[in-house]
């Protein structure tokens, strides 16, 4: 049933990655969104409508919200105090630095900065990604921080949404999750997602520590997946087997499925890495470390792919080196090996900082001819190495069955190839993805595993 009521008006902490798709998306839904970040210069591009990293479609998007006038940023946390009446945390929580652990000083500091100033009934939703337990200590720390005249509530709303699909994901999600602690909250947290809810998306209304969790077993589920087919394809090496046949033959048991099915140089991203270990952590701590030790090994195994990698890369320069060297010894007009090693980094498409253009030009693309299947796995990078022809009979686990899988084009579909790209997702982030986004006091390298 559709609501006539106002919506709430919503502020949005931590305007990184998460947090300036939901403002964007949720003013595009019709509520007015104050977008809040202690980075003035990110502040500062996003309210000028450029977005600091990529996402596609999410530019055009936040240039409509700022023009609507539903969407403002500020840096003044007084202000979004009195602005809101629902207060989404989205700072980040990265891998502590010489542990498993999640980093939560940024969430801490959000929630205290907010909760200390506001003087009305108001909810905080965290929606990043933290250890079981966070939002009941974090409940307890809003209500001691809040002022006297204050009634502040804590809700957790996990996020699900893909980088590459962050907008439709954000805007047409599998599923809600509420946790939260009052029918008060929940019916909040209606009125804010009225229309995704209208569009019979599923919610699911939980305690917060159940919130909480289904958040890290997702990320922990579909990193096991792509972690388990990442092990046939070192069965297939060692026994002569084609894991791109295998994962496509698995994939029509509709059980199992085809997506997150896809061999390749394992999961990156900014998540999956560090919440596998954040949990891993959390669950021993709780006592429970053995209920989640295969955790242990789902990372080893994608440690191990990018070992695997690297090692096929320095296989395969080999023989391109002997290509060249060949090439030397022909007649003038062929290519030296210096433009041989340019002409392959010119042709990788979508490179447009040095960053992604190391992170491309690393796989092992090069060793391709024009007509062979795109290698998503050491099998069929070594097969393709025999083959000039595609397969018609491997198609890719998703199930496009149309044989040979296409070369990637863009960010995301190299990234939905099943390779890591770390560096092509969000370009500008000078300092690292974690030194610049996650907050300002930290510096260190940028790595996907530590992000
Ligand atoms: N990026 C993604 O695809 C998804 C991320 N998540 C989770 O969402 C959370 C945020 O992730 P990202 O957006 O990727 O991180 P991010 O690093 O891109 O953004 C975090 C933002 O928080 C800001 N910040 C830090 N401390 C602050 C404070 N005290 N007050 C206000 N702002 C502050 C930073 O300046 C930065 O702009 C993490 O927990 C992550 O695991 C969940 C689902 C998807
Ligand atoms: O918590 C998060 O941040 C998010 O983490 C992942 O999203 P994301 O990291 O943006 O990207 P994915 O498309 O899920 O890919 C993750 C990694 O797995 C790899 N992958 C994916 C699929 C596959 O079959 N094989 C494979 O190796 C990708 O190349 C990439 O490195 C989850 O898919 C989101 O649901 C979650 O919200």
């Amino acid at each position: 049933m559709t609501s006539t009521t106002t919506p709430p008006r919503i502020t949005v902490v931590g305007t990184g990655y998460l947090g300036a798709t939901h403002a964007v998306c949720m003013a595009k839904l019709g509520i007015e969104v104050l977008g809040v970040d202690v980075d003035d210069r990110k502040i500062a591009e996003l309210a000028a409508g450029r977005v600091p990293f990529y996402e596609p479609g999410l530019a055009e998007e936040l240039s409509t919200a700022l023009e609507s006038g539903r969407l403002r940023f500020t840096t003044d946390f007084d202000e979004a105090a009195r602005f809101g009446d629902v207060h989404f945390v989205c700072v980040g929580t990265p891998q502590e630095q010489g542990s498993d652990a999640a980093d939560l000083r940024y969430v801490d500091s959000a929630m205290t900065e907010l909760a200390s100033r506001i003087h009305k009934h108001a909810l905080i939703v965290g929606k990043s990604t933290v250890p079981v337990g966070t939002a009941a200590r974090l409940a307890q720390l809003v209500t001691e921080v809040a002022p006297q005249d204050a009634e502040v509530e804590l809700a957790w709303n996990p996020e699900f949404l893909r980088e590459g699909f962050a907008v439709d994901d954000t805007l047409h999600p599998d599923r809600l999750v509420f946790g939260v602690e009052s029918e008060w909250a929940e019916h909040l947290l209606e009125d804010v997602f009225r229309p995704i809810i209208d569009a019979e998306t599923p919610v699911i209304v939980a305690d917060l520590a159940t919130a909480e969790l289904v958040k890290v077993a997702a990320n922990s589920f579909l990193a096991t997946k792509i972690s388990y087919i990442n092990a046939m394809a070192e069965v297939c090496e060692a026994a002569g087997a084609d894991v791109d046949v295998l994962a496509t033959a698995l994939s029509h048991d509709g059980r199992i499925g085809g997506r997150f099915l896809k061999p390749g140089l394992g999961f990156g991203g900014g998540c999956l890495p560090k919440d596998i270990r954040a949990f891993r952590h959390r669950a021993a701590q709780l006592g429970v470390g053995q209920a989640v030790a295969f955790l242990e090994e789902v990372d080893a195994i994608n440690q191990r792919r990018r070992s695997r990698t690297v090692e096929l890369v320095r296989e395969l320069a080999g023989e391109i080196c002997a290509g060249c060297a060949w090439r030397l010894s022909a007649p003038r007009s062929s290519p030296t090996p210096t433009t041989c090693a340019t002409r392959r980094r010119s042709t990788s498409r979508g490179c447009s900082t040095s960053r992604a253009r190391r992170s491309r030009c690393t796989t092992p693309r090069p060793t391709r001819t024009r007509t062979a299947p795109t290698p998503t796995s050491s099998t069929s990078i070594r097969s393709a190495r025999r083959r000039t022809r595609p397969r018609s009979s491997c198609c890719s686990p998703s199930g496009t069955s149309s044989g040979t899988p296409t070369r990637p084009s863009s960010a995301t579909s190299w990234r939905s190839g099943g390779w890591s790209t770390p560096g092509t997702r969000s370009m500008p982030r000078p300092t690292g993805r974690r030194a610049g986004s996650t907050g300002p006091s930290v510096s260190r390298p940028w790595h996907p595993c530590t992000r």
